[in-house]
């Protein structure tokens, strides 16, 4: 007898281990292992994944059995399925939350499925299909005969399954034709048929194309085939009629196909190793680091290309702020219909659609962000991670994978390359190359040899000496000339809202959000003062609430004033404003970039949404208003990523034709992130920081994991972390250092007060056992509103 191994939706540890269940015996061989399914858990019933099938289970007494069947085909691939084990073991979560964060975010909501059938097998299946085309699997109650037979017309295609989520839009149906014919049939007729019946050998050749897919009439039209030629086809037994589902395109435009450019030296040789290695199917991890501009993007284009042509899938991940439209096109214009794209800006409809056409192999190219590293792609030749050392690849949530990990957790399993790409790597991937861990190649020029950007530094202290204002002289003098020369201009200050905070002039108030220990920052256009971290709003005040006086002034300059002040000092210039603020209606994002491409405007300013990834040869002035905003945090990376947001912002400038320039305004015009990034010397910054990592006992040298708790009363966090901290400290080898528990830099939010411990280590035999009795302890108290978390070599200490 066969019994199913099921992961049910209970993220405990117990049941962190599948659960037996017997699988109802019409079910018998058409349950696969990826697939959803109901169970009776307890008193309830809950969803769980079969994982895996077995034969003659030793399990003595009477088994519960599978409730209901969820998915009438896997979800989970196989080799998702095993990445899931590591992914929990390796991130000290739950499988389940592994697997959930595997799927799209459409199918872990609510969803419908319906059933489509073409007019024979809905005459064939009266008892399923009560006469209709399309049913809707959940509403029908099928009992498990049926079930059976529905399992066995999808896996022989004579019926679709569709997902549709159940607040969308009504789908739109659409008259299309399934071939029927084998494809030496189809050579055969090519053959016989008269060479002056065109319609009919136009449409044998589509079909020579597209042998498996339904084809809608009016692709047959757009493609020279008639109605009437359609309809006889369909009479000879060529083709049978059927609705489909138009599906829904993310694609905003459609592009012109481009072909490969001609590689420069230093592109041909990159590229001509990456092929190597995907041919030989050697899973090798290369760290390409290519200057600014050295045409990174051209080299992952054709090693695709390469991949592609081995008869092999390819993926690329980017960071979530340069999916921008420029990179989308360029993909697409290389590999047109091919290519699937997953980001969090497309409605959960697109996405659920994008991943079928994956998960069915219609897409052979995969781009997207940190969670399209689970897209259900098979056979891959290649992955890609660009901009690799970009903090939005580290999910800060359960499960809190690194992208990077899985990324070679998967080339491992498919016996291919993985490529980091970044013009500033991180200190981990650049020790690694340097070890002979990773394989460098190096693009260090830009293409052409167009000069990296000149940059000059402003020192603010003595600028404020004799100019008051956000723009120092020089950076307004430079923006001035180039808006005489009709070239572009890209600000960037890292700070939204109005203003970073308000306050008192008689008394020094400053008001603070009541649920955080942060001040709130001035929204102009709500006319609010807003907390960035929990949401809270209220009205901006006109007298204080302290001393009532009415002198209440704002400080530090937002985004939102940046943009007031611009648009005043240059009344003429056009101005477009980038920040969480103006971005987060769908395809705004989009539409900003494409006009300030289109050189619709002068200047654009924003948040760091604008440093990355962005190409517009026009720009040839990028002025950084605050360097110092992430170098006053109080964490070993703040140089690290100060250098490189300043080195990929700079990199923006003077792509063309054109010598680009750089201003970067800074109260530390010393600091040795910012001296260096205005040379653009990644040597030398990785040299110095690695020095100072390995006096402070700070990754690379080390590994990190940092345990968080957090409940609503500061003296049991405190009291709790004491014991955590106690309970590591006995558990772990001496070798190993822990630090804390220490109050978290913010140390309330959303009235919960954070504490934070740090190991350190090297080498830490009990590391793994330690933390999970760790985790089943902290479940437990759990119940007492204390929330412990783990996180497995953190990005952020602070
Ligand atoms: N082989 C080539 N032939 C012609 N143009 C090229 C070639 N390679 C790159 N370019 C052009 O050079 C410019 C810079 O390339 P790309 O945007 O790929 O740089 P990058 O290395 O990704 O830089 P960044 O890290 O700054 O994003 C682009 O406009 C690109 O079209
Ligand atoms: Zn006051
Ligand atoms: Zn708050």
């Amino acid at each position: 007898m066969q019994v199913a191994q099921v992961i049910v939706d209970v993220p405990t540890r117990q049941t962190n281990n599948p659960y037996t269940y017997s699988i109802p015996e019409n079910l018998n061989d058409q349950i696969q292992p990826g697939m959803r399914v109901q169970v009776p858990f307890g008193r309830r019933k809950v969803t769980g994944f079969v994982v895996e099938l077995l034969t003659n289970s030793n399990y003595k007494g009477k088994l519960k059995s599978i409730s209901k069947l969820i998915d009438l085909s896997p979800v989970i691939t196989p080799e998702l399925l095993k990445l899931s084990e590591w992914m929990a073991d390796q991130t000290f979560s739950f499988k389940i939350n592994c697997l959930q964060t595997m799927l799209p975010g459409g199918m872990r909501t609510k969803f419908k499925k319906k059933l489509l059938a073409a007019d024979d097998i809905r005459d064939a299946y009266p008892t399923i299909f009560h006469g209709q085309n399309e049913i809707d699997y959940d509403q029908q109650h099928f009992n498990n005969q049926a079930v059976s037979q529905i399992l066995r017309l999808k896996r022989t295609d004579k019926i679709k399954v569709h997902y549709e989520l159940s607040n969308h839009a009504k789908p739109v149906l659409i008259k299309a034709y399934q071939n029927l014919l084998q494809p030496n049939q189809v050579d055969d007729l090519l053959k016989k048929i008269h060479p002056n019946a065109t319609n009919q050998r136009q449409l044998l050749f589509i079909l020579a194309d597209q042998p498996d897919h339904p084809i809608s009439t009016t692709n047959f039209k757009q493609k020279g085939v008639n109605g009437s030629t359609l309809k006889t086809a369909a009479k000879n037994g060529w083709l049978k009629e059927m609705t489909i589902r138009r599906v829904r395109n993310p694609f905003m435009q459609p592009v012109q196909k481009s072909h490969p450019l001609a590689l420069n030296a230093d592109q041909q040789t990159a590229v001509d190793q990456l092929d190597r290695a995907i041919e030989d199917q050697k899973n090798l991890t290369f760290l390409l680091e290519g200057v600014t501009g050295s045409g990174k993007t051209e080299v992952y284009l054709q090693a695709m290309a390469h991949a592609l042509k081995n008869g092999k899938t390819a993926l690329l991940l980017v960071p979530e702020i340069t999916l921008t439209p420029q990179i989308v096109s360029r993909i697409r214009s290389r590999f047109g219909d091919q290519v699937a794209m997953l980001h969090s800006a497309m409605s959960s409809g697109e996405r659920y659609d994008e991943w079928q056409r994956i998960n069915n192999g219609q897409a052979k190219v995969v781009v997207g962000v940190r969670s399209a590293v689970f897209a259900p792609l098979t056979n891959i030749g290649l992955i890609i991670m660009d901009e690799e050392h970009d903090s939005s690849y580290k999910q800060d949530d359960v499960p809190r994978y690194q992208t990077r990990d899985v990324a070679k957790w998967r080339a491992k399993y498919n016996h291919c390359p993985v490529v980091l790409g970044s013009a500033t790597p991180s200190l981990e991937s650049r020790a690694r190359a340097m070890k002979g861990v990773y394989k460098l190649l190096t693009l260090p020029h830009r293409f052409n040899h167009h000069a990296l950007p000149h940059v000059t530094i402003v020192d603010m202290k003595k600028e404020f000496a004799h100019h008051q204002s956000i723009l120092s002289q020089k950076l307004t003098d430079l923006v001035r000339d180039r808006l005489q020369k009709h070239e572009q201009i890209i600000l960037l200050l890292n700070r939204r809202g109005y203003s970073s905070f308000v306050m008192c002039r008689d008394c020094g108030y400053v008001p603070q959000c009541p649920n955080c220990d942060v001040s709130l920052t001035m929204h102009k256009d709500t006319h609010t003062l807003n907390c960035h971290l929990c949401g809270h709003k209220e009205p901006i005040p006109t007298e204080c609430p302290r001393c009532h006086s009415t002198r209440i002034r704002h400080f530090g300059v937002g985004s939102q004033q940046l943009e007031e002040q611009v648009k005043k000092l240059f009344p003429t210039a056009r101005v477009l404003r980038m920040d969480v603020d103006t971005t987060r209606k769908k395809g705004a994002h989009e539409a900003i970039i494409n006009q300030f491409g289109a050189h619709k405007a002068d200047i654009l300013l924003g948040t760091q949404m604008i440093a990355k990834g962005l190409d517009f040869p026009e720009v040839t002035l990028v002025g950084v208003l605050n360097a110092d905003s992430a170098l006053k945090f109080p964490d070993f990376r703040s140089s690290e990523r100060t250098f490189q947001l300043l080195t990929q912002v700079s990199g923006r400038s003077g792509r063309a034709n054109k010598q680009g320039e750089v201003v970067i305004q800074t109260f530390n015009p010393d600091h040795y992130a910012i001296q260096l990034a205005k040379t653009q010397d990644y040597e030398k910054f990785y040299q110095t920081e690695m020095r100072i990592r390995r006096l402070g006992k700070y990754p690379p040298y080390y590994f990190t994991v940092k345990i968080t708790g957090s409940s609503p009363s500061e003296r049991q966090t405190a009291y709790e972390m004491h014991q955590v901290a106690n309970f590591l400290r006995q558990h772990l080898t001496k070798s190993a250092i822990v630090l804390g528990p220490t109050p978290k830099t913010i140390t309330r939010v959303n009235n919960r007060y954070y504490y934070q411990i740090i190991i350190k280590y090297r080498y830490e035999p009990q590391l793994k056992s330690a933390l999970e009795k760790l985790l089943e302890k902290s479940q437990l108290k759990q119940r007492q509103g204390l929330l412990v978390s783990i996180d497995n070599e953190p990005l952020d200490f602070m």
